[in-house]
């Protein structure tokens, strides 16, 4: 009796379907796996104890997380970490300058581990780290595709300390793996790959702003260094980086206040959430009524405002041709637990109880942005993660009783 192509499950209490020329057959949760025939037919059951089994459809949901360097991208990790319940921490025992992040739930890559070129290399080069030219996109794409499957990964690490490309570390695959960094939505394979996109934008003003408070007054750069440093990197991030945009089905972009006139202090913030329609597991939210277009200054009575207030916007747009529901704060919070005023007037948050985000913001309120918009959409995007997980999750447990109805 031939056995055809075996598969099974790596990661525990997930389930994996497999598919033979006559049939779709479902493999089992727990290490559990299912032989079949080339007929299709069930021959056995047994307990996993390795070998070369592989899996043909991995439960990890892969996110792709893209921005410019010193945009918020490690701040919205702790954010999107927390609200899966853990604190995340580089791989155990490893290189002490790994920039990967593993919790319980989530593995977060850095896609600078995919630089090509170290900081020599680039240099005689004349490349930045931006210019895909100083990245190996086959084998991000490689090794994406392998987690995506159930597979673990010897993945480079670019050591950010010495500029050096520094020996592999093992990945394995995690429930969700988040891919952050210049490039994630740049490739179309890695692209296509990606359970759901966010692109960090933060403009031209803003950065500047956040450059200076983090690599002058923390790092003790010159303000002249830092200026030449953004207009360096400028050409290349509006060719390679910028453009992802279009891809992403959340955008936070972070613009000036229009509160304050002519303001270029970059203090107070004007924050855009901008939800792609249509995607699935994906139902933006909303205030008050949903497709409406609404103008909200909730400083009274229940919020505590001073100079120079807050305002809210909600409605219907388009982006780059895609239909969008965007929704903006301006302004900042002078108390944080009164947020929960402003989440009560929010749909479609995927909260598990009342008061969730604010119980999150004021956990993390030493982290930049939890005043403003930056940190309640940052928040509410990670809740909106975790409700996809649990949806594609729920929908693969469904598929099996699916399969065997047929
Ligand atoms: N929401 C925010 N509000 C104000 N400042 C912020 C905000 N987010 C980030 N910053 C500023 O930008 C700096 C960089 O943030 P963070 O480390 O999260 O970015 P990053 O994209 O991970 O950076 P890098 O890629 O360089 O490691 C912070 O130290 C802080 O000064
Ligand atoms: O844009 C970046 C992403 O974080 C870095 O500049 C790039 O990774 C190069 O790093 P380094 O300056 O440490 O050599």
């Amino acid at each position: 009796m031939a056995v055809c192509t075996v598969y099974t499950v790596q990661p525990l209490n997930t389930s994996c379907s497999i598919s033979t020329p006559t049939k779709t057959h479902i493999g089992f949760n727990q290490k559990q796996v299912f032989l079949f025939t080339n007929g299709g037919k069930k021959t056995s059951r047994g307990r996993f104890r390795g070998g070369e089994i592989t899996c043909s459809a991995g439960d990890t949901i892969v996110i792709g997380l893209a921005a410019d360097s010193g945009c918020g991208k490690s701040t919205f990790m702790r954010r999107l970490t927390s609200v899966f319940g853990g604190a995340a921490s580089p791989p155990k025992g490893g290189n002490p300058d790994s920039n990967t992040l593993i919790s319980d739930t989530t593995t977060v890559i850095c896609l600078d581990d995919y630089h090509s070129l170290d900081r020599t290399g680039r240099k005689e080069k004349g490349v930045t780290a931006l210019d895909p030219r100083a990245n190996d996109f086959d084998l991000m794409y490689q090794q994406v595709k392998a987690l995506k499957d159930g597979v673990a990964v010897e993945k480079p690490i670019y050591n950010h300390v010495s500029g050096l490309l520094d020996p592999p570390e093992l990945i394995k695959p995690p429930k969700i793996l988040v891919i952050e960094g210049l490039h994630p939505m740049y490739d179309q394979r890695v692209r296509d790959l990606l359970d759901f996109s966010i692109y960090l934008d933060i403009s031209n003003e803003v950065k500047f702003a956040w450059k200076i408070q983090r690599d002058m007054a923390e790092r003790g750069h010159s303000l002249e260094s830092i200026k030449a440093s953004i207009e360096a990197r400028k050409p290349d991030f509006d060719a390679y980086i910028d453009p992802q945009k279009q891809y992403a089905d959340a955008v936070i972009e972070v613009l000036p206040t229009r509160l304050i006139p002519d303001d270029n202090e970059g203090k107070v913030l004007r924050v855009k959430l901008i939800m792609k329609e249509g995607v699935k597991y994906f139902n933006p939210v909303y205030l008050f009524d949903e497709g409406s277009s609404i103008s909200w200054i909730p400083c009274g009575r229940k919020l505590t405002c001073s100079y120079p207030g807050i305002k809210f916007g909600y409605g219907p747009d388009a982006y780059f041709g895609h239909e969008v529901s965007v929704l903006e704060m301006d302004g900042q919070f002078d108390r944080l637990d009164e947020l929960i005023y402003v989440e009560s007037h929010l749909s479609n948050i995927s909260t598990k109880f009342y008061g969730e985000i604010t119980q999150q913001i004021l956990k993390h309120a030493d982290f930049p942005g939890s005043n403003n918009g930056t940190g309640l959409f940052q928040t509410i995007v990670g809740l909106k993660i975790r409700d996809l997980f649990e949806q594609i999750v729920a929908n693969k447990a469904l598929a099996p009783l699916e399969a065997t109805k047929a």
